[in-house]
């Protein structure tokens, strides 16, 4: 019989790329799924999931404790409120979760299976029921740096990101939307006329963005046509809590650091918002153990996993290959501008780029759940 797997948070954002990339995968045929809503209970579940129940309520522990596997998408507040109730219910199942909230602690395992498969089977053997999604800048760079950490040449990195609107949620990318079209409204009159100074475009853009009636509820400032140098909280320590999250979460995908009686490896990061839609882009200086050359690095970066891809750090593979544009909507990890720098032979230059929804979010949990029914 199949096992019953409760689905919370199907149709927000990741978890609507869930859904779609488990059908696309077939995944439905491998259990019973049980929808559940907070804010629909009773509802019809949704219709491509032909059979299946009505929407049950997300906030009934009775109704969750039934199943013995919940995949969850909601978001860290639900998981704050409903985890720790059905826990203390005595719900023994496994739980997998996107959300950050249970990721550093010691019952949960971060989960990234092309990189941290034993880390994961080590964990099941122990008993470990909780699976974690990784932070999406941190599971695309890992995605694409995988060879470099598994032949153990990565001494310290610093991340410095660009990362895309998605990671804030649908509102944001809306509000980013709606800006760009408001600037190019605010001077589409220049626009159209050839003859119109660059400079009076230029200074009717500034003024709509430094318009208060610039919608900016969701970024708290314009990000259309500009950036944003800060990420989630701040931890009061000159660092953001996304760049605290670079080193932390990529140790314990690794099954690096003081929990495993093994160094850490250093990553400092700098993250910034920019405007793009779901992909984060990345750029890496990486401090090598040793001295390799460039074609066994870019060797170990295509070994590393099966969507790592080397792209030549030559101008027209950068340009076709290496963006956002390109990327969005596939499981590549394109890795490009690869070579060493001018302060030695020890040091690699390197950019990457992701979709933040995919591997960034929800194809770990996907394939998390096919790990815990036996068919990965
Ligand atoms: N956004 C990202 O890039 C990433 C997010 N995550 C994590 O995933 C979690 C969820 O994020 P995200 O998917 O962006 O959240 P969303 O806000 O898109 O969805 C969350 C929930 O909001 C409810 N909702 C209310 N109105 C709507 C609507 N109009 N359309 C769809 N859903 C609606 C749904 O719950 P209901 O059906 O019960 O009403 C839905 O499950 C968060 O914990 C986040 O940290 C992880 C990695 C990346
Ligand atoms: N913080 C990420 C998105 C995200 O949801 O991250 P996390 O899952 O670590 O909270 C971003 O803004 O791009």
């Amino acid at each position: 019989m199949k096992q019953a797997v409760g689905l919370v948070g199907w149709r927000g954002m990741v978890g609507s790329v869930l859904m779609q990339r488990m059908r696309d995968e077939n995944d439905f045929s491998l259990f019973e799924p049980v929808f559940f809503s907070t804010s629909n209970a009773g509802g019809p579940a949704p219709k491509w999931a032909e059979g299946a129940p009505a929407l049950q309520d997300a906030h009934d522990i009775e109704a969750l404790k039934k199943l013995p596997i919940i995949v969850t998408a909601q978001g860290g507040d639900y998981t704050t409120a409903i985890y720790p109730k059905l826990r203390a219910a005595g719900w023994n199942g496994i739980w997998i979760d996107a959300a950050s909230t249970l990721r550093m602690k010691d019952d949960a395992i971060i989960v990234l299976d092309p990189v941290n498969r034993p880390v994961i089977d080590a964990a099941m053997g122990r008993g470990i029921k909780n699976f974690i999604g990784g932070n999406c800048t941190v599971s695309c760079m890992l995605m694409g740096l995988a060879g470099l950490f598994n032949n153990d040449l990565v001494q310290w990195m610093t991340c410095m990101t660009y990362q895309a609107a998605s990671g804030g949620g649908a509102q944001h990318m809306r509000e980013l939307l709606t800006q760009f079209g408001l600037l190019n409204g605010a001077v589409k009159t220049l626009l159209d006329d050839p003859a119109s100074a660059i400079l009076e475009i230029d200074r009717g853009v500034l003024r709509a963005q430094q318009d208060d009636a610039l919608p900016h509820e969701h970024f708290g400032v314009p990000l259309g046509g500009s950036l944003i140098p800060w990420i989630d909280k701040d931890l009061g320590n000159g660092m953001s809590r996304e760049e605290w999250k670079g080193e932390v979460e990529t140790n314990k995908i690794l099954g690096r650091g003081q929990a495993f009686g093994t160094p850490a490896t250093p990553i400092d990061s700098l993250c910034v918002r920019i405007g793009a839609m779901r992909c984060h882009s990345q750029a890496l200086t990486i401090k090598l153990t040793r001295d390799v050359p460039i074609d066994e690095i870019e060797g170990m970066v295509r070994e590393g996993s099966k969507w790592a891809k080397v792209i030549p750090n030559e101008r027209e593979a950068t340009m076709k290959d290496l963006t956002p544009v390109a990327v969005t909507g596939t499981l590549d990890i394109p890795v490009g501008r690869m070579r060493k720098m001018s302060v030695g032979p020890e040091y690699l230059s390197a950019f990457t780029v992701g979709d933040q929804l995919l591997w960034g979010a929800a194809e770990p949990l996907r394939r998390m759940l096919r790990i815990v029914l036996g068919e990965l």
